[in-house]
């Protein structure tokens, strides 16, 4: 068993947090939660999303939300870019890194993108090389390694062979998406092997719904893995309009106190990321749903 002595918290809560909330928030909301975030210490934020606001109108301010920020030279600000046009798009907003997502489900992929596999990577493919050749990362998300809201059971391979396909295209870093949750631990750790089969330990994240409460589970699995990088998503924040029933993120302040209860640093501010997940829930009118979140705020009334 190998663990990390360090690691890297993306919050996802802007984006994949706010995507699926049904109340419309403004952009001047969302500027002060990544603004609040990056107070907590968090250096990787995933601020938006450059998709169609026909397909998820929550994101429709999303050049507003990149043009408010207050950056620091020492935080990564990523946004996703599903094609050419969300590319071209984000670039004016000076992102530091865009994510391209796809899955390893056709039926997902057709639902979430409106496309299959093989035309989603003809798709990336020009957004990778215009990314590398501005100097901007670029991430891969794999949606539903684990099972698809209407494939069922993914098998490892087909994450192995979507790994390949984005390697190829020049993709530098995947993401090992449970998109809803149903994954526990045997089985997010076979996903990720099949991810690391083509990309490199230092080059592959975990991203876990916890549906079914087994995120932190699969959190710890893979970090016995070796695993050092992780979407999370403040106050638990999220779910795909894509992926109906599933629940947010692991939150991040579940996250963060697993690890530093394991000696695991992340440079995290536990209280004042408690702080950013009541800021956000609050104008959600309603708690953070995080156990760590709750437990300390109860504390902190005595
Ligand atoms: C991907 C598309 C755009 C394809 O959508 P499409 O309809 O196939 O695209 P199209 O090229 O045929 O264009 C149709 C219309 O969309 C416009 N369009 C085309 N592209 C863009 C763009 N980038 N930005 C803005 N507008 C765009 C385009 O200009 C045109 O406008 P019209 O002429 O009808 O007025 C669409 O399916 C879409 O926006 N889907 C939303 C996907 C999404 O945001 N899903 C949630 C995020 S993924 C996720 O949450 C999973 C993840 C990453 O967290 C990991 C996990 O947990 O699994």
């Amino acid at each position: 068993m190998t663990l990390p002595s360090r690691v890297k918290l993306v919050d996802v809560g802007p984006r994949d947090g706010l995507q699926n909330e049904k109340q419309a928030l403004s952009a001047e909301l969302k500027i002060g939660l990544v603004h609040r975030l990056q107070d907590a210490g968090l250096k990787h934020i995933e601020v938006t999303s450059f998709v169609s606001p026909k397909w998820v109108p929550q994101m429709g301010d999303n050049a507003e939300v990149m043009a408010g920020l207050q950056r620091r030279d020492d935080v990564r600000y990523a946004v996703l870019t599903p094609n050419l046009k969300g590319y071209e798009a984000a670039v004016l907003s000076r992102p530091d890194e865009v994510v391209v997502f796809g899955a390893a489900s056709e039926a997902f992929s057709q639902k979430n993108i409106n496309c299959s596999i093989a035309e989603s990577i003809e798709r990336f493919a020009p957004v990778v090389s215009a990314a590398l050749a501005a100097g901007i990362a670029v991430r891969g998300a794999i949606s539903c390694t684990v099972g698809c809201p209407y494939e069922g059971e993914i098998a490892p391979e087909r994450v192995t062979m979507v790994a390949r396909l984005m390697k190829d295209i020049g993709v530098q870093h995947i993401g090992v998406a449970d998109t809803i949750g149903v994954g526990t631990p045997r089985k997010v750790q076979r996903a990720m092997e099949a991810a690391l089969q083509v990309y490199a330990l230092d080059d592959v994240s975990g991203h876990f719904h916890d549906t079914y409460g087994q995120a932190l589970a699969n959190t710890l699995a893979t970090l016995e893995m070796g695993v050092w990088q992780y979407d999370t998503s403040v106050a638990g924040l999220g779910g795909c309009p894509y992926a109906k029933g599933a629940t947010g993120n692991v939150a991040t302040e579940d996250v963060v106190y697993l690890l530093h209860g394991m000696g695991i640093e992340t440079g995290i501010d536990l209280d004042r990321l408690i702080d950013a997940g009541v800021y956000i829930s609050q104008a959600l009118g309603r708690q953070p749903n995080s156990r760590a979140a709750t437990a300390l705020l109860n504390k902190r009334l005595g």
